[in-house]
């Protein structure tokens, strides 16, 4: 989910208030990977300890991730005779209301996606409850339990052909996509942080064979700035890291419960294609030019957003990487990569791009850089350009050095040729996500 509450849309906490916003509490420990400690307290997330049981019915055994408006835990269906694990999202009180972003998944539902061959590809929810606690009332979501994101597969399998594995991975996500757009659905939020992979053998498994497969102790306590108070009912005694699924997969060529098969999951960013909206919380990165120079939005921006996940999975990186993602740095590495925009974007809508590019071409039709672009020291002659120049170049350098991602060099051709007719800038000559399931790159 994307989305932001009226209250939790404020900038940063920080921001809004003009000092740090102080629940009283601070952290025993090195705060990556957790949860904010201020978002404990009425409005935000709901205190949660292991062992706690939700709903009268599902007991936390773990963590599973962090968002910007969610907790996920790993939870035992204690009315089951056999062992089910779900996973549970926990939504902040403040952005629990009714057209939370996150209900749009049951729109699939309605649409009769979870009775679909498709219906696997796709993380829907198998349940839901209300939770009202000391910070306010929750919508909690029943998913299916998910494993890692789809991008950091190849580093930690060990593929005996990572291209080929890969590809298929590149296959499935694309399907996934055409099974939204046949149903008149935009993604919306496409992106390889989206494709988790599916899981296997959770079902059956003791809940201290699990904590051994994940490790125990991932705990840090919460201490308070002043002590003496009572202990705030806002906020739990410790946050818990997430699953760390490197530990899945360091042994041989078994995957622990890594099923390889991609899952798109949150549709908090989802829409009709036939009822477009104005705004959408894609990251900068993913964004088609037409959204940022036009605010169109619509079936092609979603297949931009898929060329961009395409690329990343393939390789491993992102294809346009922007410091501070900043809108005018993005679009100048686009046009470096993929030449001129057309007009009026080039001379008039991007009000910015004189202090990247010249008015005029050179020789070969290609925007001239202006040299003082730090994304770009090719004219100082000192250093290889750091933005690369074509689709080619790109993938060309970036899979030379990293052994998970090489590619060969009729592969590079054909993905070029591929991510080529993905990344026109006119929407409607994009290509269509049908047509790329039937490129002749999926078949090497
Ligand atoms: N079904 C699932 N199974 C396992 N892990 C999950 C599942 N759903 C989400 N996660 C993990 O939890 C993390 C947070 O979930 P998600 O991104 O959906 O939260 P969010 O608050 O909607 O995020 P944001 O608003 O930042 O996009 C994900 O990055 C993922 O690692």
């Amino acid at each position: 989910m994307s989305q932001l509450s009226p209250v939790l849309s404020m900038v940063s906490p920080q921001e809004s208030f003009g000092e740090f916003r102080d629940n009283g509490l601070r952290l025993d420990g090195p705060p990556s990977g957790l949860e904010n400690v201020y978002d404990y307290e009425p409005g935000g997330h709901h205190p949660v300890h292991i062992g706690d049981v939700l709903n009268g019915q599902y007991r936390v055994v773990d963590k599973l991730g962090v968002g910007g408006h969610a907790n996920v835990w790993l939870c035992r269906d204690v009315l089951q005779e056999s062992t089910q694990y779900f996973a549970i999202k926990i939504i902040m009180a403040d952005a629990s209301f009714h057209e939370c972003h996150e209900l749009r998944v049951y729109r699939l539902l309605h649409l009769g996606l979870a009775k679909t061959d498709a219906a696997e590809l796709l993380c829907l929810p198998v349940g839901r409850f209300d939770i009202h606690g000391p910070n306010g009332c929750h919508f909690a979501i029943v998913y299916p339990v998910l494993g890692p994101s789809i991008s950091r597969l190849a580093p930690i399998l060990k593929w005996e052909d990572s291209g080929k594995a890969l590809r298929g991975r590149c296959s499935q996500a694309v399907k996934a996509m055409a099974t939204l757009h046949s149903y008149g659905i935009c993604h919306g939020d496409f992106r390889p942080a989206n494709l988790l992979t599916r899981t296997k053998g959770l079902a059956g498994l003791s809940e201290e064979r699990l904590a051994q497969a994940f490790g125990s102790s991932r705990t840090t306590k919460l201490v308070q700035v002043a002590a003496g108070q009572p202990w705030p009912a806002s906020a739990p005694r410790y946050l818990v890291r997430s699953v760390n699924w490197d530990s899945q997969v360091s042994g041989d060529a078994d995957f622990g419960f890594i099923d390889v098969g991609v899952c798109v999951a949150d549709f908090g960013e989802s829409f009709d294609a036939n009822d477009l909206p104005e705004d959408l919380s894609i990251p900068q990165e993913y964004r088609a030019p037409e959204y940022i120079l036009d605010k169109r939005l619509g079936i092609e921006s979603d297949i931009w957003a898929l060329g961009c996940t395409l690329f990343e999975i393939r390789t491993g990186r992102r294809l346009f990487d922007t410091v501070d993602d900043d809108p005018d740095e993005h679009l100048a590495r686009i046009v470096k990569m993929l030449g001129k925009f057309p007009e009026p974007w080039w001379s008039t809508t991007w009000e910015a791009r004189r202090q990247y590019f010249d008015d005029e071409t050179n020789i070969d039709g290609r925007p001239v850089s202006l040299d003082w672009w730090s994304g770009d020291v090719e004219q100082a002659g000192q250093k290889p350009a750091r933005v690369p120049h074509s689709i080619e170049d790109a993938l060309t350098r970036t899979t030379l050095h990293d052994a998970h991602h090489t590619m060969s060099r009729d592969e590079v051709l054909l993905f070029s040729d591929l991510l080529r007719r993905v990344f026109r800038y006119t929407p409607e000559k994009r290509i269509s996500v049908e047509d790329i399931l039937e490129h002749a790159w999926f078949r090497i």
